[in-house]
């Protein structure tokens, strides 16, 4: 059976290689343009076998240094165009945004798990747009500032529980950011964070991290296998149970809030508003269920994991780890904690989450756009179809824009002798557009959010609690997980209350506030 199974997907495969070179895009190049440079690559493979596996971006960037700032890769028949600066990510993803806001469906993680529902991965169509409409009304800026309370309240019970437990930081953060979006999203409280429905809705989240990661599935580099019956091929079936396994969890969590709102006991929240005004936004239960359960996932791992760089930037770059606690020291002092009204006196803050996430973005290649009309930018010939890479690890590391890249250095954002400073302090630097949410008609629609959630934190955390190196052991710049959104791998580090003060204010802020018992 097994030598079939090779036999069939040999022949399927040979079929495409054929289909592609014959009626491939070269034949449309207009007069005056041409195919972008890029890696020659072998025939028919392309570049396949030189993209790794994992951190590609780090090779796109070092191709970057040799190609220029666009260029062409073709894995396999795919065309994939990577983009290293700001300039153009923005001249083509933004203003040409009703030709590059499209999304490559990826066989495994669009069509068979999502089943083509899920917004993150939808193609520029009608569907998207009510989808985006429903999370625009819910994340955009008025919106996310009155949901300030939950974030407050949450990061009580951050403090409180990174000085219990420094060494399971990452579960805190997680726990933080699920917690976030679980009330916004449902009305529901995190209590302990192993409650079964957060359990289920983490392991989502996981599974989307993986089958979406690049390489995971050979069906999204040869999407012929698609034509395999399903006997014939076991990622469909696994793609049929994740797909039952998600349906369910995110049905479910619809029902609940249903239910509650039939007896006029369901809080508010993103799915209250959605179920209200579902007529007017023209979905059905299944569509809604996945807009909200992907304003979940898309909002969990990424902001806990840009929490775990500025842990890790904090024990490399003490001294800015000094000047944030010097700045919240004179603005806020003992008495209290820091609260979104102290934003406008705190640039330190704000420049440090934001070097943070130009430093070690989380969504480090990006999330590519399909283009879906042939296009020329600047001589460069595009065809439709061409999956184009915004890569922000390159695009941070431009040394017009952030001179001495590498470093670490929040002063880029305070001090007028850098390109990117902008004034009034009071206001800039903020995470408004920033490059790190993507570009253009799909850019983060979290971004509020996340914004409002980062600034917080930073505070709260440099006001409360000291991060250092434990004497001895050293922590890797870069050495950080694989996937669709990353994160530092687990690091030894000390922990500890500022001082008794505010060590007291943390214990007894919870005490107080946290919900009653069972
Ligand atoms: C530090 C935190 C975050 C980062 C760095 C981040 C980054 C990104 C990026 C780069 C994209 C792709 C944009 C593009 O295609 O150009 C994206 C999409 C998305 N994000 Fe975020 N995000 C964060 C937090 C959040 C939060 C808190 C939420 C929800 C409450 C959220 C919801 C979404 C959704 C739903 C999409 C898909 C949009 C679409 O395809 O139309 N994100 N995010």
């Amino acid at each position: 059976m097994p030598s079939l199974i090779v036999v069939g997907a040999g022949i399927i495969i040979c079929a495409g290689i054929l289909i592609h070179h014959f009626f491939g895009s070269k034949a449309r190049i207009p007069q005056d343009a041409k195919l972008p440079p890029g890696p020659p690559g072998l025939p028919v493979l392309g570049t396949l076998l030189d993209i790794p596996p994992q951190h590609s971006w780090l090779k796109f960037k070092s191709w970057a240094d040799q190609y220029g700032p666009i260029f062409r890769l073709d894995v396999f028949g795919r065309n994939i165009v990577v983009v290293s600066s700001e300039k153009i990510a923005n001249d083509l993803l933004r203003e040409r945004g009703n030709l590059y806001s499209s999304r490559e469906q990826l066989p495994m993680a669009a069509q068979l798990m999502s089943r083509n529902l899920r917004p993150l991965f939808l193609p520029y169509g009608e569907l998207w747009r009510r989808g985006r409409k429903v999370m625009h009304s819910m994340t955009m800026h008025a919106a996310a500032t009155s949901y300030r309370p939950v974030q407050v309240h949450e990061s009580e019970r951050l403090l409180y529980d990174l000085l219990k437990a420094p060494d399971k930081y990452e579960s805190a953060f997680e726990r933080y950011a699920g917690a976030v979006v679980m009330r916004l999203g449902y009305g529901k409280t995190i209590e302990t964070g192993d409650e079964p429905y957060v359990r289920d809705a983490l392991r989502v989240v996981r599974n989307v991290e993986r089958v979406a990661s690049p390489g995971s599935y050979l069906v999204d580099t040869f999407p012929v296998l698609m034509c395999l019956p399903t006997w014939l091929a076991p990622f469909k079936r696994e793609a049929a149970r994740l797909h039952q396994f998600e349906m369910a969890l995110f049905r479910q969590l619809l029902l609940e809030v249903r239910e509650r709102m039939n007896v006029k006991k369901a809080p508010d929240c993103f799915m209250r508003t959605f179920l209200e005004r579902q007529a007017e936004f023209g979905l059905s239960d299944d569509e809604g269920a996945y807009v909200v359960g992907t304003l979940f996932e898309a909002g969990t791992g990424t902001t806990a994991a840009a929490m775990m760089s500025f842990v890790l930037a904090m024990c490399l770059s003490p001294k800015w780890q000094k000047k944030i606690q010097q700045e919240l020291d004179r603005v806020v002092g003992d008495a209290r904690m820091p609260d979104f009204d102290d934003m406008p006196a705190l640039p330190t803050v704000r420049a440090v989450a934001k070097e943070v996430l130009r430093w070690r973005p989380v969504t480090a290649g990006g999330v590519p756009h399909e283009l879906v009309k042939d296009d020329v930018y600047e001589g460069h010939f595009f065809p439709a179809g061409t999956n184009v890479h915004a890569n922000q690890w390159a695009i941070h590391r431009d040394p017009e824009l952030y001179p001495d890249p590498e470093t670490f250095n929040p002063e880029r954002w305070l001090s007028p002798q850098y390109p990117t400073y902008r004034a009034p302090l009071s206001k800039f630097p903020n995470l408004q557009n920033f490059s790190a949410f993507g570009f253009g008609r799909r850019i983060c629609p979290g971004m509020n959010i996340a914004e409002n959630s980062l600034h917080l934190l930073v505070a709260r955390m440099a006001w409360g609690v000291h991060v250092s190196k434990r004497p001895g052991i050293e922590i890797p710049l870069y050495d950080y997980t694989a996937g669709f959104n990353v994160q530092p791998k687990p690091f030894v580090f000390d922990l500890r209350a500022r001082n008794e003060l505010r060590k007291a204010l943390i214990e007894q802020t919870w005490e107080n506030n946290k919900p009653p018992g069972p």
